[in-house]
């Protein structure tokens, strides 16, 4: 079954109400791909390549110009339960500073009819617990992407949407990133993590989904798409050198 099915999407921004039409910004364009379940896909591509509108419309945050987005054959909208198909880290901004890490856990968890108990499970889980004590203000950039990762966990998940998980992180911290994301998928689960980094997302995923001004450059198989050389090389083939 494949799990996340994009269709012929695309996003146009713009053009400001009195602005000329060429203001106009086509972020994402006819893109069309699948994420299937039980491996971590890499949603790779520069710096303004539609990653994280492509994400957002996949969760209903943006709406599309034209096509579709939808997991289990459903727009996330239509999910009947939305946070406990589809766990996402999209920004790192939503902690109220006086918060600490637990507190902010139980407020999600009862939002999301969670049980207590849950949060000290995903704190668990994403090695949070020596400062679940600590007010969000005082966190660091990798501490807070663990915290957003445990939020999305709540609801125990059975697709995973991450942007730029890695931004942050420490080496030790990105190869814990690296198990834990495996064991997401041989759990069965679908992990789709966007990342600019080719050298980094090369050590993290099965799949490679790469756009490129919002249009699919090539997806399928890391080892098919690189064929024996470096996931950088293939990159800058495919893409005539334009990285
Ligand atoms: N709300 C918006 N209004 C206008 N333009 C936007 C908006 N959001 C994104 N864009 C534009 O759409 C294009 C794609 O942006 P997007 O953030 O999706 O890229 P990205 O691949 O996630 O980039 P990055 O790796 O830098 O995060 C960019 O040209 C961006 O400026």
């Amino acid at each position: 079954m494949q799990v996340i099915q994009v269709r012929q999407l695309r996003k146009v921004f713009g053009p400001a109400v009195f602005g000329p039409a060429s203001s106009a910004i086509t972020a994402v364009d006819e893109l069309t791909f699948d994420v299937v379940p039980g491996a971590v896909t890499g949603f790779l591509g520069p710096n303004g390549a539609g990653k994280t509108t492509t994400l957002r419309m996949i969760l209903g945050l943006v709406a599309p110009t034209s096509g579709t987005a939808t997991i289990n054959g459903k727009r996330y909208a239509d999910l009947p339960h939305p946070s406990g198909t589809v766990g996402a880290v999209l920004d790192r901004s939503g902690f109220h500073p006086a918060r600490t890490c637990r507190d902010h856990l139980r407020l999600y968890a009862r939002l999301g009819g969670y049980p207590d108990a849950r949060v000290a499970e995903v704190l668990d889980l994403v090695g949070a617990t020596s400062y679940a004590h600590r007010q969000a203000r005082g966190l660091s950039t990798g501490m807070r992407q663990r915290l957003n990762l445990a939020t999305a966990l709540l609801g125990d998940p059975d697709v995973l949407l991450l942007d730029e998980p890695s931004n942050g992180l420490d080496p030790e911290g990105i190869a814990w990133l690296r198990g834990f994301l495996r064991a997401m998928a041989v759990k069965g689960r679908t992990v789709l993590v966007s990342s600019h980094v080719l050298s980094e997302a090369e050590q993290m995923v099965d799949r490679v989904v790469i756009i490129r001004n919002g249009r699919l450059v090539t997806e399928g198989l890391i080892a098919d798409v690189t064929d024996r050389g470096s996931l950088e090389q293939a990159y800058l083939a495919l893409t005539g050198g334009a990285a």
